[in-house]
């Protein structure tokens, strides 16, 4: 993936989290800035010296799905631990360490995934102060037997001998389990322990610093004249993306909302009404509706729907940019296209290092390959609820930054099978009817996102007024998330879905069948599409 900000060294300390293919590099990124340490996630393949020549104050290695002693696997030049800069090993990472340094790792046939019990046996730095029985996430199946010479061994499980070790006058620690998932406790300080205390980082980072230091990149970026177009959709990422680079290049930007008939019911007026008020932006709103329908006719296909929106959506920016252009001065051609991309969006995309391709994200590997535009995304490296926390430093207003996400193709993906302005009108009724009653029961900042999706393609069997009905099933998808790498279902109270299924089925004719998804993610995602 292209990096993000590259704050300067002088200021930050930087962290590499080096990704073996791990489900969550990033979130290990992540916690280091929440230990306002500055990182960054680079790929396995990055060659050592390119690594120290970033200079990092420590790097990281990550967890990944290979076994270490696998021919093939991914691995690291040993040489990484004798550059001096401080290492810490997660799972894999852990055991790539043990076996550098001549420790020994095998498959035990003691395999733990999820909740187990640590004993810390000797504290020493990494573990100091924290209680010698805890709980901790494991995902694993091969096992250090024998940690490498000059390590103390901090913890052990019951089948897992050496679960933690360090070194500290090298600067080497590492631990068997994933202090970075949220159910690890007292998985934050364990990596601060390492980061503070072991590799001496700094405390300099804050998120204050990304709206700053993005402000001053895009200004370098855009240069003097040139203008920018905001793709805004009056969710948050945008809006905030468009915060930051109105500061950077004031009224040379002109946001572009495209109302592209796939939107929910009475959205392009409250954003018209209500962006421009809270904001001040100058906004393009641009009536694509007959555009896109006709484009999608006949597509079923959810990876062919996404490609094809993502083209409409940048061929809609270029018209868009003539008439702006026309009312502009001479010479200053729109150069850049500005996007509230975020990390997600790139990792579902197949963006990551080994990452598979997930679902293509309209804005990322859903654009044309002909792309004239140049990409300013200030947040491309950063998660929902840290573009939360931005937003509201840059002082949008609450409705804004607490908006549940909505994907840029909009109901085009949560109509199963073909995209047509009747079921879109359906869709719109039974939508705009759960969104009315998850907000009357005050259930909406518990709740992640509420997608509502149509089987377009399916009918079912129903009795109304007596009469046999033969109708399309909706299915209410309530999730909880902390940044929608992962889910869970909502467990929404029996009363708000009753109310929601009653109402859908008295009000929106052609649906006789309300169901609730109740899929996490991993397994399920949370859009059907
Ligand atoms: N209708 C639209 N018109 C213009 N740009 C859009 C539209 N929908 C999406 N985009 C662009 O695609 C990007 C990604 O969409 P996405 O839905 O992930 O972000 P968002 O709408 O800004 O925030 P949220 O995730 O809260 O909905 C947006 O940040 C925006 O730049
Ligand atoms: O702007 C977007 N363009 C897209 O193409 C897209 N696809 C999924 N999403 C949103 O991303 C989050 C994770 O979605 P999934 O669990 O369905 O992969 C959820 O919040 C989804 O709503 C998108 N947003
Ligand atoms: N989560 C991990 O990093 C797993 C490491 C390795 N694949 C194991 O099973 O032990
Ligand atoms: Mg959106």
């Amino acid at each position: 993936m292209t990096v993000p900000a590259d704050p300067s060294q002088h200021e930050h300390d930087l962290v590499l989290v080096v990704d073996f293919g791990a489900q969550y590099a990033q979130l290990i990124a992540r916690r280091v800035r929440e230990a306002r340490v500055y990182s960054e996630v680079v790929p396995h393949t990055m060659p050592v010296e390119e690594m120290v020549a970033r200079n990092p104050r420590a790097i990281i290695l990550s967890g990944g799905p290979s076994s270490v002693y696998e021919a093939g696997a991914p691995a690291v030049d040993p040489a990484i631990f004798r550059t001096g800069t401080a290492v810490f090993g997660m799972c894999y990472g852990f055991q790539l360490m043990a076996q550098g340094l001549g420790g020994t790792v095998s498959a035990t046939g003691a395999r733990e995934y999820g909740r187990t019990r640590v004993h810390v046996g000797h504290p020493g730095t990494l573990l100091g102060g924290i209680p010698l029985e805890h709980n901790v996430w494991m995902s694993h199946g091969d096992s250090v037997t024998g940690a490498p010479e000059g390590f103390d061994v901090l913890a052990s499980t019951e089948s897992t001998p050496v679960a933690a070790f360090e070194d500290v006058d090298r600067g080497l620690a590492g631990v068997q389990w994933h202090p970075e998932v949220l159910h690890s406790e007292h998985g934050q300080k364990v990596l601060e322990h390492f980061l503070w205390d072991i590799a001496g980082c700094r405390q300099t980072w804050t998120i204050g610093n990304i709206a700053e230091e993005q402000i001053e990149r895009i200004r370098e970026q855009v240069g003097p004249d040139a203008r920018a177009i905001c793709a805004l959709s009056g969710g948050v990422d945008s809006a905030v993306a468009a915060a930051i680079v109105q500061k950077a290049i004031g009224d040379r930007l002109t946001c572009v909302y495209v109302d592209h008939g796939l939107m929910r019911k009475g959205e392009t007026e409250q954003i018209e009404r209500d962006f421009v008020a809270s904001t001040g932006a100058q906004l393009v709103v641009v009536d694509a509706e007959k555009q896109f329908l006709d484009a999608l006719a006949g597509v079923t296909d959810p990876e062919t729907k996404r490609k094809i929106i993502g083209r409409e959506f940048i061929r809609t920016f270029e018209a868009a940019e003539v008439d702006i252009i026309k009312s502009a001065p001479e010479g200053s051609k729109v150069k850049f296209l500005v996007q509230g991309t975020l990390y997600p969006d790139v990792v579902e995309s197949g963006g990551g290092e080994g990452a598979a391709n997930i679902k293509s994200h309209h804005n990322v590997g859903g654009l044309p390959e002909d792309l004239e535009f140049e990409l300013v995304e200030p947040l491309r490296a950063l998660f929902k609820d840290e573009v939360r926390l931005v937003g509201e430093q840059l002082g949008l207003p609450p409705e804004i930054v607490w908006r549940h996400p909505f994907p840029g193709p909009g109901l085009g993906i949560r109509i199963i099978g073909e995209v047509t302005r009747e079921r879109l009108d359906i869709l719109r009724e039974a939508d705009a009817i759960a969104r009315e009653e998850l907000t009357r029961s005050g259930l909406d900042r518990d709740i992640w996102q509420f997608p509502v999706v149509l089987l377009a393609d399916v009918r079912s069997v129903g009795v109304q007024g007596d009469g046999r009905t033969y109708g399309h099933p909706i299915v209410l998808r309530p999730v909880t998330s902390e940044d929608a790498m992962t889910a869970d279902w909502a467990r929404l109270p029996y009363e708000v879905l009753e109310k929601i299924s009653t109402r859908i089925t008295n009000e929106v004719r052609e649906v006789n069948r309300v169901t609730v998804d109740i899929t996490s993610k991993p397994p399920g995602t949370i859009e059907w599409e």
